[in-house]
C-alpha cells in the first residue's frame, strides 16, 4: 500500500499530464467538430480558471507548510514523498492556470481529462494515507482539511469540465468530415509524381461553402496574399476553430512527403532512431563515469594508484559523446539525407500542384508571390528535423533526467528540474508570441523587398522607357529599410528571449547546487555525486534549450509554411474524366451546344453559344474586342469548365476527358506567343519532346522559317531570349507555328495568330498556316476579315452572342453586322463585293491564310 501510495505521489504530475496530452493528440486524430458556440463557454472557462487559480493555490499553501516544517525541523518531518507530490503538484497546477487563462478557446476534452485524472490521484493519495498506519504519513487535521477541500474542488472543476463538453453547439462543417491524409488517388499524374489531386488540389477553398468562396474574392487582391493576411486569417481561424489543435491538423496534408515510402530512407530512420537512443544512453553514462573517477581519485589522492581502468573508460565515453568524432556525426549524415528526400518529394509535388491548377487561379496571382509559397517546402521539410529528430528525443531527455538525478541527489532535484522546465517554457511560449508577430512583419517585408525588386527586373524596359529609375529605386530604398528594421526587431525580441531562458536555467543551477550542497553536508550523497551532477546539469538543460528552439523554429517554419499549405488545399477546378486520347480517337468534329459561361457569377461572358465544326472544316470566330472570342478557346480546351451547355469533341464531352488528354488533341498559336529562353531546336520540340532533330527541321520549313534560322550564326542554337525578345515578331510567330505543326494536333486554334504583322511578313506567315491548318477541325479568331474569308463558317460574336453566321458570301448578302465590319475594314461597298465576289474571292485569297 505504501508503494503504491509514493508511486501515486511521484507520478501523479506524469500522468495527469499524460493525460492531458493523450486527449489532445485524440482530438488531433478523430476528426471530431471542434467549432463551439463560444460566449456560454466564455463564462463557464472563468469559473474554470478560478478553480485551477484555487487548487494551485491550495497546493502552494500546503506545499509552503510542508517545506517550512522540515527545514525548521531539519529532518524530514513529512515523509519526502508527500512534499515531493504537493511540489509537483503546485507546479502542475499552475501550469494548468496559466495555460486556461491564455487560451481563448480552450481544448475542453484535454482539460477535463487532466482534472478528473487529478481527482482520482488526489482521492486515492487521501484515502491511502489515511488508511496507511504509517504515522508519518497521516495528514494532520489542517493538511486532512486542505486535502478535502481540494477534493471538492476538483469534483467541481471535472463536472463543470463534462457539462462543457456534453453541452456545447457542434457545428461541424463539411471539411471536418474531410479525411486528414487522403489515399493516394490512382490518377494519372498521382502516379509519377506523388500528388493527389484528388485533394490537394483544389482551387476551391475545401475549407469553405462556395457562398464563403464568394465573399473570400474580396480580399483576394496584392493585400490578401501577404503574408500578414495569412497569419491573420489563420489567427482568427485557430481562435474560431478551438485553437492549436486544429491549427496543426492541416499540416497533416504534408506527412506523405516528409514520411520516406522508399526501403532504403526507412532503414535510415530506423538506424537514426537507434542511434538517438544510444546518445541518450551516452547523455547519461559520461558524467556518472565522471563522478565514479572523481571519487577514485579522492579515495587514491596521495597513494600513488590511479585508476586506469574508470579514466580509460571515461576517455571512450567522451570520444563517443564528441560533438564532430561521436555518434553525432552518423545522426547529421543520416538527417541530412532524409531531408534532401523530403525537400525533393515536397518541392516536386508543389511544382506539379501549382502547375496543375486551373487558369482562374494563376490569372489571379502573382507569379513572384506563388514561386515564394512553393519554395517554402524547405520549412515544410525542417518540421521533419524539428519534430521528429529534435522534438521526441529531447522529451525522453527529460525522462532520463528526473529518474538519474532522483538518482545521484534525490526527488527534490527532480522538483527544480521541473520547475526550471516549465519557467523555461513559459518564457519561451510568451516570448515566442511576441518572436512570431515580429517575423512575420519581416517576412512580409522581406517578400516586399524581393518581390519589388522581380518587378523592376522584369519591367526594365517600362522603367527606362519612362525614365523612371531614381523613382523606383527611391521606393526600393523605402522598402529595404522597412525590410532591415523589421528584421534588426526581430533579431532584438530573439535576443531578449535567449537572455530569459539563460536566467532560467542559471537559477535551477543555484538551487539545485544549494542542494547538492546541502545532502554532501550532511552526508546524504558522496562529493562525486555533485560533480556528476554539474556535468550532467548540461544535459538535462540542453533538451529545454532544444524544445525551445524547436518551439520557435516550429512556430517560424509554420508561418512561412502558411502559404505552400494554403496553395495545397486548392483544389484545381478542372478535374480529369476517365477517356483517353486512345478512347476516342476521332477526327476532330467539334460541338458547342447552348453554352452559357462566365468568368464571375452572375455576368455571363458567353450566352447560348452553340455551333459546329465538322472534322477538317474551318471556324472563324469574328466580333469586336471583348465580344468573348477567346474565352470561347479557353472554354474549348478546358482551361475554365461552361456554366451550363456542353462542349463535345466526336460526340464526347470534354469533361469525360483526362485533361492531358484533352489538351494534346490541340494545337494553339497564341496572339502573343511565348518562348522559353533556350534554343531554338529546343523551342520548336517543346511541341513534340521525343521528336528528332530532322522532324524539327521538317516542321520549321513547312512553317517558313527555316532558312531564317539556319542564316542565324548559331543556327537552331540560337538562344531566343527571356520570352523570345532576341527574335522578330514575325519569326517568334513561325517558330510557334512550327512548335504545333511538330505536334501534329487533330484540332487547331488560332487566336489573332497574324494581326500584329506587316502584310509583307503575315502573307508569309499565311502560307505556313495553310499548311498547318489543311485537313485539320480549325477555330480561328480574326480580327481582319479578309483573312477568314474562305472558312466555311464565320460566326459574329458580339456580347457572347452569335448574331449571325454563315460563308462570308452569305454573310454579305445577309447585309446585318458582318457587312457593317467588313466595309469598315474594306471601304468597298457591299453591292460591289458581291457583285465581283468571284474576284473577291480571288483576290483574298493570296491574303488569306486559311
Ligand atoms: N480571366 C478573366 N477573368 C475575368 N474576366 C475575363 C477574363 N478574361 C476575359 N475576361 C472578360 O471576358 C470578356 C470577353 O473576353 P475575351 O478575351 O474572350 O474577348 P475577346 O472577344 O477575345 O476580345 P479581344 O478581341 O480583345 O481579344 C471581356 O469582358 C473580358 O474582360
Amino acid at each position: 500500500m505504501r508503494a503504491l501510495l509514493a508511486g501515486l505521489c511521484y507520478f501523479a504530475c506524469v500522468a495527469i499530464g499524460a493525460s492531458f496530452l493523450g486527449a489532445s493528440i485524440i482530438g488531433v486524430f478523430t476528426l471530431q467538430a471542434t467549432k463551439q458556440k463560444i460566449t456560454p463557454a466564455k463564462k463557464r472557462q472563468k469559473v474554470a480558471i478560478c478553480l485551477s487559480a484555487l487548487i494551485a493555490v491550495v497546493y502552494i499553501v500546503q506545499s509552503t507548510l510542508f517545506v517550512s516544517d522540515n527545514l525548521r525541523n531539519r529532518q524530514d518531518f513529512h515523509p519526502q514523498r508527500m512534499v515531493v507530490y504537493h511540489l509537483l503538484q503546485s507546479l502542475t497546477w499552475a501550469t494548468l492556470f496559466l495555460s486556461l487563462l491564455d487560451s481563448t478557446a480552450p481544448q475542453w476534452g484535454p482539460f477535463t481529462s487532466a482534472w478528473t485524472t487529478a481527482l482520482m490521484i488526489e482521492f486515492l493519495i487521501t484515502v491511502l494515507s489515511v488508511l496507511t498506519g504509517s504515522k508519518a504519513d497521516k495528514p494532520r487535521c489542517i493538511s486532512l482539511a486542505l486535502q478535502c477541500a481540494r477534493i471538492v474542488l476538483l469534483v467541481l472543476l471535472s463536472a463543470l469540465g463534462f457539462s462543457i463538453i456534453l453541452t456545447r453547439k457542434e457545428t461541424a462543417s463539411e471539411d471536418e468530415t474531410q479525411p486528414l491524409i487522403p489515399a493516394q488517388s490512382d490518377s494519372e499524374t498521382a502516379s509519377h509524381t506523388g500528388v493527389d489531386r484528388s485533394y490537394h488540389g483544389t482551387e476551391v477553398d475545401v475549407e469553405s461553402d462556395p457562398a464563403e468562396n464568394d465573399s473570400k474574392d474580396e480580399p483576394d487582391d496584392e493585400d490578401s496574399e501577404s503574408a500578414e493576411f495569412w497569419g491573420e486569417e489563420r489567427k482568427k481561424k485557430i481562435k474560431q476553430e478551438g485553437g492549436w489543435t486544429k491549427y496543426l491538423k492541416e499540416y497533416m496534408i504534408f506527412l506523405p512527403y516528409i514520411w520516406p515510402t522508399d526501403r532504403k530512407f526507412q532503414l535510415y530512420f530506423v538506424v537514426l532512431g537507434a542511434n538517438i537512443l544510444a546518445e541518450r544512453a551516452l547523455n547519461v553514462l559520461y558524467p556518472r563515469q565522471f563522478g565514479i573517477v572523481i571519487d577514485k581519485l579522492y579515495e587514491s589522492a596521495s597513494t600513488g594508484h590511479i585508476p586506469w581502468k574508470d579514466v580509460a573508460i571515461l576517455g571512450l565515453l567522451r570520444l563517443l559523446t564528441s560533438g564532430s568524432s561521436g555518434l553525432s556525426v552518423l545522426n547529421q549524415m543520416l538527417e541530412t539525407r532524409l531531408e534532401n528526400w523530403s525537400y525533393q518529394k515536397l518541392n516536386g509535388a508543389a511544382f506539379d500542384h501549382v502547375m496543375g491548377l486551373s487558369m482562374s487561379f494563376h490569372d489571379g496571382k502573382d507569379s513572384g508571390e506563388v514561386i515564394r509559397a512553393v519554395e517554402q517546402a524547405g520549412s515544410i521539410n525542417s518540421l521533419l528535423r524539428t519534430v521528429v529528430l529534435d522534438t521526441s528525443p529531447v522529451l525522453l531527455d527529460l525522462v532520463i533526467a528526473s529518474w538519474y538525478l532522483t538518482f545521484l541527489l534525490d526527488a527534490y532535484a527532480v522538483v527544480i528540474v521541473v520547475f526550471v522546465g516549465l519557467s523555461f517554457i513559459f518564457v519561451t511560449h510568451y516570448i515566442t508570441a511576441v518572436l512570431k508577430k515580429s517575423r512575420r512583419e519581416s517576412a512580409v517585408n522581406s517578400r516586399a523587398e524581393s518581390r519589388m525588386l522581380y518587378e523592376m527586373v522584369s519591367n526594365w524596359a517600362t522603367v527606362s522607357y519612362f525614365n523612371r529609375r531614381k523613382y523606383e529605386q527611391a521606393q526600393l530604398a523605402q522598402t529595404i529599410k522597412n525590410a532591415t528594421l523589421a528584421t534588426q526587431w526581430n533579431n532584438d525580441v530573439g535576443l531578449f528571449l535567449f537572455a530569459a531562458q539563460e536566467l532560467c536555467q542559471v537559477f535551477g543551477r543555484f538551487l539545485v547546487t544549494i542542494l547538492a550542497a546541502y545532502r554532501i553536508a550532511y552526508g546524504v550523497i558522496p562529493v562525486g555525486n555533485f560533480v556528476a551532477i554539474e556535468s550532467y546539469w548540461d544535459t538535462i538543460t540542453w533538451p529545454l534549450w532544444t524544445l525551445g528552439h524547436s518551439y520557435r523554429r516550429l512556430a517560424s517554419d509554420l508561418i512561412d509554411a502558411e502559404r505552400l499549405l494554403e496553395l495545397f488545399k486548392k483544389r484545381s477546378e478542372i478535374q480529369d474524366g476517365p477517356l483517353t486520347l486512345s478512347d476516342a480517337p476521332g477526327a476532330g468534329k467539334i460541338e458547342f451546344s447552348k453554352v452559357f459561361f462566365g468568368y464571375h457569377k452572375g455576368r455571363n461572358v458567353l450566352e447560348n453559344f452553340s455551333f459546329a465544326a465538322e472534322p477538317g472544316q474551318t471556324i472563324a470566330l469574328v466580333g469586336e474586342t471583348g465580344s468573348g472570342k477567346s474565352t470561347t478557346l479557353k472554354i474549348l480546351m478546358r482551361f475554365y469548365d461552361v456554366t451550363s451547355g456542353s462542349i463535345t469533341i466526336d460526340g464526347h464531352d470534354l469533361r469525360e476527358f483526362t485533361v492531358h488528354s484533352l489538351r494534346e488533341m490541340f494545337g494553339f498559336v497564341p496572339q502573343n506567343a511565348a518562348l522559353f529562353n533556350t534554343s531554338i531546336l529546343e523551342n520548336v520540340r517543346y511541341g513534340r519532346l521525343e521528336a528528332s532533330d530532322e522532324e524539327v527541321y521538317e516542321a520549321c520549313r513547312a512553317a517558313a522559317i527555316h532558312e531564317r534560322i539556319v542564316s542565324f550564326p548559331q543556327g537552331y542554337s540560337t538562344k531566343v531570349g527571356e520570352r523570345g525578345v532576341k527574335v522578330s515578331g514575325g519569326e517568334l510567330q513561325r517558330i510557334a507555328i512550327a512548335r504545333v505543326m511538330l505536334k501534329n494536333p487533330s484540332i487547331v486554334l488560332l487566336d489573332e495568330a497574324t494581326s500584329a504583322l506587316d502584310t509583307h511578313t503575315e502573307s508569309k506567315i499565311q502560307e505556313a498556316l495553310k499548311n498547318l491548318t489543311a485537313g485539320r477541325t480549325t477555330i480561328v479568331i480574326a480580327h481582319r476579315l479578309s483573312t477568314v474569308t474562305s472558312a466555311d463558317q464565320i460566326l459574329v460574336v458580339d456580347k457572347g452572342n452569335i448574331v449571325e453566321r454563315g460563308s462570308h458570301k452569305e454573310l454579305l448578302l445577309l447585309g446585318g453586322r458582318y457587312v457593317g465590319l467588313w466595309e469598315k475594314q474594306t471601304m468597298v461597298s457591299p453591292r460591289s463585293e458581291t457583285v465581283t465576289d468571284e474576284e473577291t474571292e480571288e483576290g483574298n485569297l493570296s491574303r488569306s491564310m486559311i
